[in-house]
């Protein structure tokens, strides 16, 4: 026999792979390997999401609006995204056009109401918070008759306790709120508030965004139009009617803003119909309107609301022929003879005596400012406010029969009044507040940001809700952190297994020389 004969059993026997400790290290080497694949795989699976609800409804001068909000719940403190996630045009004029039957305001909203029902899931109707803000149409019904505004207040309010949802109730916002939650939602939605980002949108390292400059809201509504932006040449002082000041995230604000009341865009049209009529024509020749346009107007309709009603011509006509004329720039004269820049007891004005610090960053100027540029395809601000002009200069000239024509379904209501819509935009914000043709390309005319409205609900359900903190969270949130360090942990479980697996042939007792 050869001595390898000998030698066979004895070398088998001492094959450390076959030896206990091997076995137990291999099969925890094996669970730990089935342990982490498990963990990636549950950690990583498509689970279903669960949200929270809240709904805010925009009760403008001109319409209503509801709209349902989400976000991941347990998230609301730090990370959690709000998204708009529906919304419902209410059909129908806007709550303040009720004054006379105020049942009818709370009517009106049942539709959208349903709507939300279904939207919802039903066992998070009860959590879901339930708010109505009235803007300046309210404002304006509250100056003309306060016991009206309060019963369309109160009719609205019954109609919403019907619901299942937490109703938290129904105001008027003041104009400096109106203005400030809209500059709240654009810079939430644009996540210029130094907020941490929502995991998996995190750049790597990074939790907080700080310092980031905020973008200026501007809003056009139908009665009220508000100008928010923070400049670090106010500090309140000057005009502490102007000034909102906030902590969020560990960061403070000090805005500038103000609300305009009848500097909305159907108030505006009002004061300059007004300015044209003082001499109670019985025709007028209007600039802001397309050549050939031609409609009968009562004198009693134009003068019926308090931003233009001191001002009715005595002994004017039941009504007057309102004719176009297709003028640019003498719609750009009448419009800015609706703004007072002549007295002004502060450093700088914007218009009327009213207190405005010099223009400062980015600005997104959304609702009635988005729908007329779009329509009039001139949403893009890198054209030089000179063309904007000529643009708009060519477009009231076109006849009221070839707009018709090109835009047979558009609302005619709008269609007639886009060429002063532009001119008053244009104006209003060159001659009201003062942007140059430079700075006119800061603005950005938006209408969503991430798939939400812009506009001042979301700012207001974020307030009242306090899903801003005012501090930073201090940590990331621990389901990450949790699963980041349960995957490292079990990394370093197998790589001491592999390494002591890689070393098990040089241990002494599994060592292959012959024992002495
Ligand atoms: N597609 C459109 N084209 C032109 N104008 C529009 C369009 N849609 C809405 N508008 C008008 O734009 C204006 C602004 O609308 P928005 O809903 O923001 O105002 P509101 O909330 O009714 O007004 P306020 O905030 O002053 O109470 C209103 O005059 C409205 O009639």
């Amino acid at each position: 026999a050869s001595p390898s004969d000998f030698l066979l059993p004895e070398m088998k026997e001492r094959n450390p792979w076959h030896s206990p400790a091997t076995i137990i290290i291999t099969v925890i080497g094996v669970i730990a390997v089935v342990a982490l694949v498990t963990v990636i795989v549950l950690q990583n699976r498509e689970i279903p999401q669960k949200y929270k609800y809240g709904i805010v409804m925009d009760a403008g001068s001109s319409h209503t609006s509801l709209y349902i909000y989400r976000w991941p719940a347990e998230k609301e403190n730090n990370t959690g995204r709000v998204e708009e996630m529906h919304s419902c045009q209410v059909a129908g004029p806007g709550i303040s056009s009720y004054a006379s039957a105020p049942w009818k305001a709370g009517e009106s909203l049942r539709a959208c109401m349903r709507e939300a029902e279904q939207q919802v899931p039903q066992r998070r109707h009860q959590q879901t918070p339930l708010y109505l803000g009235a803007t300046a149409g309210m404002r304006l019904l509250s100056m003309e008759n306060s016991s009206a505004a309060e019963a369309v207040l109160r009719a609205v309010e019954e109609s919403l306790r019907g619901f299942s949802f937490s109703y938290q109730g129904s105001r008027t916002l003041r104009g400096q709120e109106e203005g400030a939650f809209g500059w709240v939602t654009i810079n939430y939605l644009d996540e210029r508030l130094g907020q941490p980002r929502p995991p998996g949108d995190r750049p790597p390292h990074q939790t907080l965004l700080q310092g980031l400059e905020t973008t200026g809201a501007l809003d056009l509504g139908g009665a009220s139009t508000q100008i928010s932006f923070v400049s670090d040449h106010f500090d309140g002082s000057e005009s502490p009617d102007n000034s909102m000041v906030f902590r969020l995230y560990g960061n403070d604000y000090s805005l500038y803003t103000h609300s305009f009341l009848c500097y909305g865009k159907d108030q505006a049209l009002r004061l300059a119909l007004a300015h044209q009529t003082q001499d109670a024509p019985v025709t007028l020749l209007d600039p802001c309107f397309h050549p050939g346009y031609e409609a009968s107007k009562d004198y009693s309709a134009v003068y019926d609301s308090p931003c233009v009603s001191s001002r009715r011509p005595q002994g004017a006509p039941l009504n007057f022929t309102h004719k176009g004329a297709g003028n640019f720039a003498q719609c750009q004269k009448v419009i800015r003879s609706i703004f007072n820049s002549s007295s002004c007891s502060h450093s700088r004005c914007s218009f009327n005596g009213v207190f405005q610090p010099p223009l400062q960053g980015k600005f997104g100027a959304f609702s009635a400012y988005y729908f007329v540029m779009d329509f009039l395809n001139l949403t893009d601000t890198s054209l030089p406010l000179e063309t904007v002009k000529r643009e708009l200069a060519r477009y009231c000239s076109n006849s009221w029969d070839q707009v018709k024509q090109q835009h047979p379904a558009v609302k005619v209501k709008y269609l007639a009044a886009y060429c002063f819509s532009g001119t008053y935009i244009i104006t209003l914000l060159t001659d009201g507040y003062n942007f140059s043709s430079e700075s006119y390309s800061s603005i950005k005319f938006i209408k969503k940001i991430r798939g939400s409205d812009a506009g001042w609900t979301l700012g207001y359900m974020l307030n009242l809700t306090n899903m801003i903190p005012a501090e930073a969270p201090d940590s990331p949130p621990l389901p990450q952190a949790g699963y980041a360090s349960l995957v490292t942990l079990m990394v370093l479980v197998l790589a001491v297994v592999l390494l002591l697996l890689a070393l098990r042939p040089r241990w002494p007792c599994c060592s292959q020389q012959p024992q002495v």
